[in-house]
């Protein structure tokens, strides 16, 4: 098939791990026989150096023009001044908007090789198999903002309308699973959890099949780390979800792990890792790849609609969680080239096995 994805590298270890995302995309492109193009643009700090803009019109208007978008992370200390005029992020969050990707999917699970990693030896982490659905276009992040010389405030704003579409997708995400829903809100103390409480109670009747639960933001912070083989989906607010999503990283073993990818009502997705830009270890080499290259990993699988070739590179980066190369994050000494040249090599080895065995076929993994 032929595919338009365009690049968004944006600041910090952004460019070094698109870099390793977009190689893995080629090698599934040369393996399984598609065309796809890239086409690199602006965002974030790079952006206002380039052109005064976190999300420049070219940016933009590319984006809404490609199949789907992989972005890497934007942001860091030289564009973090609190008094600021514009900053990095608003351009993050101005693509979100406009390409109205309201349904953020970060899935969680525990590697076997890296449940030495992670804080909790009580529980069994292969268990562990979590799709948080964060809302991502609305609430505080959203809200008017107001500030004077010694107050400040930001509106957190949902509509019922914003609401149902997002527990929508996740009571739909459920039916695909383990037919287990998790709302997490404040609903004993925000007026809009209380919205969203009514909202999924409303919606819930219309899937009997899916086991709902509520549970307040501040315990379910607590339970994520006691029990986190009891969730399946976990949908939730912007904010309650870009925590609880970091949280759920270091159970994993490393924020560098973990992928996502932003849907709308159509087929263009958003597609970037979980971490931010890592200002500490940028222009080492030395970040791990796998958040984004899983990313690439949700492209293939949301956007294009090849599943073969997304669980092919599930498969290719397990293999190398597994056996190495690993980046020092998770515990190894390599580099992100070496990962990335492994995975290259993990993709080329499932997808000939299977060619040599299925014939032309298409399976991996
Ligand atoms: N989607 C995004 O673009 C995004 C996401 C989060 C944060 N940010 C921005 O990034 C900047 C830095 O934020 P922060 O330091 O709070 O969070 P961060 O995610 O950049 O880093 C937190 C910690 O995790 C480590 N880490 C992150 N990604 C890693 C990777 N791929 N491999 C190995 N280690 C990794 C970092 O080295 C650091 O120690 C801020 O400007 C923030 O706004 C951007
Ligand atoms: C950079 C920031 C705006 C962003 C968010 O809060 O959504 C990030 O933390 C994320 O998780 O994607
Ligand atoms: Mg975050």
């Amino acid at each position: 098939m032929k595919a338009h994805i365009v690049t968004l590298p944006g600041d910090g270890v952004g460019p070094e791990v698109t870099a390793a995302a977009v190689a893995v995309l080629q090698a599934v492109a040369e393996h399984y026989d598609h065309q796809f193009t890239f086409e690199e643009h602006l965002i974030g700090g790079c952006a206002i150096d380039a052109s005064g803009e976190p999300l420049p019109a070219a940016s933009l208007e590319a984006c809404k023009k490609a199949d789907a978008v992989l972005l890497g992370a934007v942001g860091g200390p030289k564009w973090s001044d609190p008094n600021a005029k514009v900053r990095p992020e608003q351009g993050l969050l101005a693509l979100r908007a406009a390409l109205g990707v309201y349904a953020n999917l970060r899935p969680l699970q525990v590697h076997p090789a890296l449940a030495n990693l992670s804080p909790l030896k009580n529980e069994k982490l292969k268990d562990v198999d979590v799709l948080f659905v964060r809302e991502l276009t609305g609430g505080a992040y959203f809200g008017a903002k107001t500030r004077t010389a010694d107050a400040a405030t930001d509106e957190c704003r949902y509509t019922e309308a914003e609401i149902e579409r997002v527990v929508r997708r996740a009571f739909a995400l459920a039916r695909e699973r383990r037919h287990h829903l998790t709302s997490v809100d404040k609903a004993n103390v925000l007026e809009t959890s209380r919205l969203w409480r009514n909202v999924v109670q409303r919606i819930a009747p219309e899937y009997r099949d899916v086991k709902v639960e509520h549970q307040l933001v501040d315990s379910m912070a607590m339970l994520l780390l006691t029990q986190p083989g009891r969730y399946d989906v976990v949908v939730t607010e912007n904010l309650f979800g870009d925590i609880l999503t970091d949280e759920a990283a270091a159970l994993a073993g490393s924020l560098g792990l973990l992928p996502s990818a932003s849907l709308g009502d159509g087929k263009r997705g958003l597609y970037e890792p979980i971490h931010g830009s890592a200002p500490d270890i940028a222009g080492q080499g030395v970040a791990n790849p796998t958040g984004a290259m899983l990313s690439a990993a949700m492209l293939l699988r949301h956007s294009l609609g090849l599943e073969e070739e997304a669980q092919c590179v599930e498969a290719a980066v397990s293999h190398v969680l597994a056996h190495g190369p690993r980046t020092r994050d998770v515990g190894g000494q390599g580099n992100t080239a070496a990962v990335r040249d492994a995975v290259l090599m993990a993709v080329e080895d499932h997808a000939s096995t299977h060619h040599a065995f299925f014939a032309g076929g298409r399976a991996c993994g």
